[in-house]
């Protein structure tokens, strides 16, 4: 899927639903006649729109959805839902509609209402925080479906359904997407979800109209800070997670001090997990066996039970969020000898694309293609890689145009402390001047008490080439920020390309593979 908007996965037999039982149900002011209007999906955005849809139009940051209303009624929409505003901008359109104070706070309510996705729902599993939200849920998953049962799953990389799996295009789809998948799931059988949680999501009603049973907790450190004024504002967005109108249950990581926090403040039952020596928790995950090909782990929880497994990517963080992941299925209701049955003598079967994902063979350097794009993010992922390096670390590294640019430098810094050979390069520079964010991480690089050696070398094509021809048998290069994309954002334009693939011709061009 090179480069291109992926699709939204919908249920392949929607039943229709009449408009008047929806108008009913939630007490929304209609206008226009409703007589014999069926519903079958519903969509705020017109490129996904099916015939038979209720067009939802939200005002966005550039543009009132309902502008789009006349769009709408000639792709098959059979009706509008929208605010006062946007009433008077769909006017035109000839369509009923239907007018609510908060378009998008209604979204989620109407789509669980549209598809039935809360009638007999499968069991479901929300992931929340700044790093290992994609880690723990694609664990989750591999778990359940270890212990047999037909999943689902989405996240930044990808959705699942069973055996389907397409790219994902946000991290937690729209609220009308998200339902969508979840009746499709229903069609396939899914029994059990593990879902990515961004601050985002919970800021702009992406969960609405679901309730998880169990809701986990990661960390906190700094990102997104383009979203949120500061920490702490992007702290409370997480919080709603931990309320009863979203979860159930939660397990709250206190590996961050933030998790306490959460804790505190949460409204449902809570259990706590760490994988750090100095902190209290409930649980507590401690690392067995490190290898380069996998991490084992010990998890013990109240009253001494535990179990023994092991995890197939490299860093304690790793080891936290299968721990995180196990405890999650335990507060559902899952025995833990039961999934250490499951697990066996082998440990977890999951496959995460591009996170501290090894690309090169058995000759020569090792290359890690990672998604971390934070300062903490760097910190746990190159003491992971540095482990099992015998020779030199070697970072490559860009940072995100138009996205919090108040973590360049302390990406900087943090690379540059824990690598003796770094490569400043460039990611998405989307509408920025790649120069200027290269710039500011090397000011960051400068802040460090370490003095690696440094080289700028833009585009990142070349930038794996100039580190692989400085790497040595023994050596390490972890490439972080482009993780499983198959694209950069140049100037509003997706042009095709993959770290992963780059590393892997990077590698055989220098004769380290035929691969
Ligand atoms: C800042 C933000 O969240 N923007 C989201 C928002 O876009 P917007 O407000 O700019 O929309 P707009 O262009 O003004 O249009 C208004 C409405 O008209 C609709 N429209 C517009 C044009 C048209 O031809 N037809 C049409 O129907 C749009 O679908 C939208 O509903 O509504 C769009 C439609 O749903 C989203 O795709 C878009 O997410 C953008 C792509 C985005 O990048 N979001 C990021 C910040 C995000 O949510 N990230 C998080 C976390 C990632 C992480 O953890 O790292 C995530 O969960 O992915
Ligand atoms: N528990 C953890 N603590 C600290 N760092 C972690 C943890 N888990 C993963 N990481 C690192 O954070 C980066 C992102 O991992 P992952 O994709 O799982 O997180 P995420 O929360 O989904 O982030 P995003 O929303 O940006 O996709 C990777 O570099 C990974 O190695």
């Amino acid at each position: 899927m090179s480069g291109r908007i992926p699709p939204v996965l919908r249920p392949e037999h929607p039943a229709a639903r009449p408009l008047s039982g929806l108008v009913e149900e939630f007490g929304i002011e209609a206008r226009g006649s409703l007589d014999g209007i069926e519903i079958t999906g519903i969509t705020l955005s017109t490129a996904d729109l099916q015939p038979g849809d209720l067009y939802v139009g939200v005002r966005g940051e550039h543009r009132h959805g309902a502008e789009f209303a006349g769009d709408a009624a000639q792709k098959g929409a059979v009706a509008i839902m929208t605010d006062e505003a946007g009433a008077a901008i769909a006017g035109d359109a000839a369509l009923p509609i239907l007018v609510v104070d908060d378009p998008r706070a209604a979204l989620g309510d109407v789509s669980a209402w549209v598809y039935r996705t809360m009638e007999e729902p499968p069991l479901l599993f929300g992931t929340t925080g700044t790093n290992g939200k994609t880690s723990t849920s694609h664990l989750l998953e591999g778990i359940l479906r270890q212990v047999g049962l037909v999943t689902g799953l989405s996240s930044t990389t990808e959705r699942h359904i069973g055996e389907l799996s397409v790219v994902s295009r946000l991290t937690t789809p729209e609220a009308s997407e998200m339902h969508a998948l979840l009746a499709r799931m229903r069609e396939a059988g899914v029994r059990a979800v593990a879902v990515e949680v961004s601050a985002q999501a919970l800021t702009r009603h992406r969960v609405d109209g679901i309730v998880f049973d169990v809701v986990g907790f990661t960390n906190l450190s700094h990102d997104h800070l383009d979203d949120y004024s500061d920490m702490e504002e992007y702290f409370q967005a997480k919080l709603p997670l931990f309320q009863p109108e979203r979860g159930r249950r939660g397990v709250v990581s206190l590996d961050s001090p933030y998790g306490q926090r959460v804790v505190d403040s949460a409204r449902i039952p809570v259990t706590t997990i760490s994988a750090r020596d100095d902190v209290d928790a409930e649980w507590r995950v401690q690392l067995t066996d490190e290898t380069p090909l996998y991490t084992g782990f010990r998890l013990t929880g109240p009253g001494g039970q535990s179990l023994e497994t092991r995890v197939p990517l490299i860093g304690w963080h790793m080891a936290a969020n299968a721990g995180l992941a196990i405890v999650m299925m335990v507060e559902a209701g899952f025995e833990l000898d039961a999934i250490a049955h499951a697990l066996g003598e082998t440990g977890i079967d999951a496959y995460l694309p591009g996170r501290i994902e090894r690309v090169s063979g058995e000759e020569g350097p090792s290359v890690y293609v990672d998604f971390g794009h934070s300062p903490d993010a760097f910190e746990n992922t190159l003491a992971a890689v540095r482990r099992f390096t015998t020779g030199r670390t070697i970072m490559v590294v860009g940072a995100d145009g138009d996205r919090d640019a108040t973590k360049r430098h302390e990406m900087g810094r943090v690379s540059a402390e824990g690598c003796d050979v770094l490569v400043i390069t460039d990611h998405h520079p989307r509408f920025e001047d790649p120069a200027s964010i290269r710039a500011t991480l090397l000011e960051g690089a400068a802040l460090a008490t370490n003095r690696p050696e440094i080289h700028e070398v833009s585009p990142p094509e070349a930038a794996i080439r100039v580190a692989v021809n400085l790497a040595r048998e023994g050596d390490s290069i972890l490439w972080a920020g482009p993780g499983h994309q198959d694209y950069r954002d140049i100037r509003g334009v997706r042009t095709e390309y993959s770290a992963r693939d780059e590393a892997r011709a990077a590698l055989r061009e220098a004769g380290w593979s035929t691969r």
